[in-house]
């Protein structure tokens, strides 16, 4: 008898569930039983993307519960947010495990989720019950739940560059500005206006300044590790790259710390964890460094002049910022090693 892990894929179509399916081909445990689209029926997934060959399962069939239970264990939405408000609830009323990429879930307030998205709130119980999967910060409390949000792309490499800092009480929440650049892959498969060659080429745009629907889950994170509300300036903006995210993050310390206080600050805390990568004293990462890969690279620069830290934090967005962060998640689920089938070195040059 298989003792395989059997997961499906649902928005299959995206670069979410595309990355992933590459992923999870490889994965010891896992069985690929059914990709799944809203859009297409009844052609192998390889006929869309060729890089993607010996699939295990080639059927795109329509998004149909019932059937997504019968065959799966374990779903992964990399739906648009709002679907996967109505259709996360339903596939763990069926009795299956999922690990959600949308934004959906990853608020616990509904109303802020409103305000933000500007879309209807999944219902309450929905909100409490996921599991926000930041793997390096809660990890211990996804073990054998049954539902994980996954975290947001610029959040991801956010969070994970300040909290050690905010934890340990070395900088003033009070004055964390944050300046995130995304490649274009970060907005999604679908042709607009905004990501077409003629206008992201040779070009670097400003969008959503203060007004991305980060901002709350960045804060909502902050706020529970420094145990009283923190509020973030947040200024996003798209780069003429494929993938990538880079956040500058710039605080007020608290103390007069040096970068290698820093560097030994975040090796401790992430101590043990595979995808934190601590850079040393004045070696700042840059994108081109972890494409490809689950890593997180963080870099320091203090200082005494300003009494400021400025810290680098770069992951693919596609990978650590999405598909490869639900992987991690599923393997904290099921109790495997955290980097099963995600131990791939960075694509370079
Ligand atoms: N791209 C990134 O870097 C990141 C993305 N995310 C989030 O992950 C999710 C997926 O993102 P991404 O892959 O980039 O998005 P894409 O736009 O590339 O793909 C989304 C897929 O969802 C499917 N879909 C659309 N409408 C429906 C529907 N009504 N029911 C079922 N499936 C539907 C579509 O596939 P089909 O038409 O075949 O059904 C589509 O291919 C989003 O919520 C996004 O915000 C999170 C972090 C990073
Ligand atoms: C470059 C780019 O456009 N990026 C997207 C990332 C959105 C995303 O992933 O959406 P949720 O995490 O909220 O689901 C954006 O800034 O809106």
């Amino acid at each position: 008898m298989d003792s395989k892990l059997k997961v499906a894929i649902v928005g299959s179509t995206g670069y979410g569930g595309v990355e992933l399916i590459r992923f999870l081909q490889h994965h010891p445990q896992v069985e690929i039983v059914s990709v799944i689209s809203s859009s297409i029926s009844g052609t192998p997934i390889s006929e869309g993307f060729p890089h993607l060959t010996d699939i295990m399962v080639q059927d795109l069939d329509g998004v149909v519960v019932e059937e997504i239970a019968a065959r799966a264990d374990l779903v992964f939405t990399a739906t648009p947010s709002g679907v996967s408000t109505e259709l996360v609830p339903q596939l763990l009323e069926a009795g299956l495990k999922v690990v959600d990429l949308s934004g959906d879930f990853r608020l616990k307030d509904g109303a802020l989720y409103e305000q933000w998205y500007k879309k209807p709130a999944a219902p309450a119980s929905f909100l409490e019950q996921a599991v926000y999967g930041l793997a390096e910060v809660y990890g211990d409390r996804a073990a054998d739940v049954p539902f994980i949000s996954n975290p947001g792309c610029y959040p991801t490499a956010t969070l994970l560059g300040l909290i050690p800092a905010l934890k340990a009480g070395w900088i003033d929440h009070r004055s964390i500005i944050i300046d995130a650049k995304s490649g274009v892959s970060g907005a999604g498969r679908g042709a607009s206006l905004t990501t077409h060659f003629a206008e992201i080429n040779e070009n670097f745009k400003p969008y959503k300044v203060n007004k991305h629907q980060h901002i709350p889950e960045i804060e909502q994170v902050l706020g529970d590790v420094a145990g009283e509300p923190v509020t973030v300036t947040f200024t996003t903006q798209l780069v003429p790259m494929t993938r990538g995210i880079m956040s500058t993050m710039y605080a007020t310390m608290n103390g007069s710390y040096t970068d290698q206080d820093l560097v030994e600050l975040y090796r401790e805390y992430y101590k043990g964890r595979p995808f934190v990568r601590v850079r040393n004293a004045g070696i700042w990462p840059a994108t081109k460094e972890v494409t490809g890969s689950n890593y997180c690279d963080i870099g320091f620069a203090a200082d005494a002049r300003t009494n400021r830290v400025t810290i680098i934090s770069v992951i693919d967005n596609v990978v650590k910022g999405a598909a490869g962060q639900a992987i991690q998640n599923m393997n904290l689920m099921m109790g495997w090693e955290e980097n099963l089938g995600l131990g791939l070195t960075p694509v370079y040059p």
